[in-house]
């Protein structure tokens, strides 16, 4: 797949669209997020990628104010998630893991609340959710309960709702789980149009045919750590993305002996 190009200035350091510092968690002898440092640039289209467990989802939510971590700070353009919680949250949208969706609501219920919620006058709620349903092809499914929604429609409807208040940095966790290929397509384009419009977005997946494609940036993390991170050639070093992530986090060979008994 061809890279995409994007046009505007990406700028870092104390003007990045996400910063984390010394971000840590633990779920009692777990470490699950071991002291997570991370600029996000504004601009940048940051791929998070790791192994099942390493931490992604924990960070993130961290990073979004939906978990308290136990030491460290994330700020959303220089505001504090955790200090100016009203200020960050202006600025930033989220689409958590799974269901954490009042899903005893329809899509629109859904879209009309995050927006009452967000501050937006009623009128623009109700034309933007019309618009954002109709993009992600959710149409037909405005009336049906979110609850009854599959995998995929789940991930729009969240994607919807975190891009309604048209905010400066989007945080997506894993976006294209369970989406099929037409959906997946849609919501690259969507996201493409976002950055080249100004946008910053930081997505965790394990499509590494995705990120290579779409990411200006990326970050392994590996048990609960950074172990890797750059532009996205910076990281590849001429090499295929997921050779590199093979290496950085210790691939495992079967040898043939395992599961003898099946
Ligand atoms: N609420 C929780 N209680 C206890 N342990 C947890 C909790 N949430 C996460 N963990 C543990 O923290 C570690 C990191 O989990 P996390 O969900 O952040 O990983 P991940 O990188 O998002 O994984 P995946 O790619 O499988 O989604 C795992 O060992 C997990 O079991």
């Amino acid at each position: 797949m061809d890279s995409v190009t994007y046009v505007q200035n990406v700028t870092s350091g104390p003007n990045s669209a996400l910063a984390l510092r010394g971000l840590t968690k633990r779920f009692d002898d777990k470490v699950a997020v071991a002291g997570v440092d991370l600029d996000v640039p504004v601009g940048s289209f940051y791929g998070l990628l790791g192994p099942n467990g390493a931490g992604k989802t924990t960070s993130l939510s961290m990073a979004v104010g939906l978990l308290r971590p136990d030491a460290g700070n994330a700020y959303v353009l220089g505001h504090d998630v955790w200090s100016d919680p009203v200020e960050a949250k202006r600025r930033l949208g989220a689409l958590p893991d799974s269901a954490r969706m009042f899903d005893r609501l329809s899509g629109s219920e859904l879209l009309a609340y995050t927006g009452l919620l967000r501050g937006l006058p009623a009128d623009v709620v109700d034309s933007r959710a019309t618009e954002l349903l109709d993009v992600l092809g959710l149409a037909d499914a405005g009336r049906t309960l979110v609850v009854d929604y599959s995998a995929g429609m789940k991930k729009k409807i969240g994607l919807a709702c975190a891009m309604l208040h048209a905010p400066r940095l989007l945080v997506l966790d894993e976006p294209f789980e369970a989406v099929d290929p037409v959906s997946g397509a849609l919501i690259r384009d969507i996201l493409i149009r976002y950055v080249r419009n100004g946008g910053t977005v930081i997505f965790s997946s394990h499509v590494m045919a995705v990120v290579e494609k779409l990411c200006t940036h990326i970050a392994i993390l590996a048990d609960g750590q950074i172990k890797i991170v750059g532009t996205t050639e910076e990281v590849r070093g001429g090499r295929e993305l997921e050779d590199v992530f093979v290496d950085v986090v210790g691939g495992r060979v079967a040898t043939g002996a395992e599961l003898s008994w099946l």
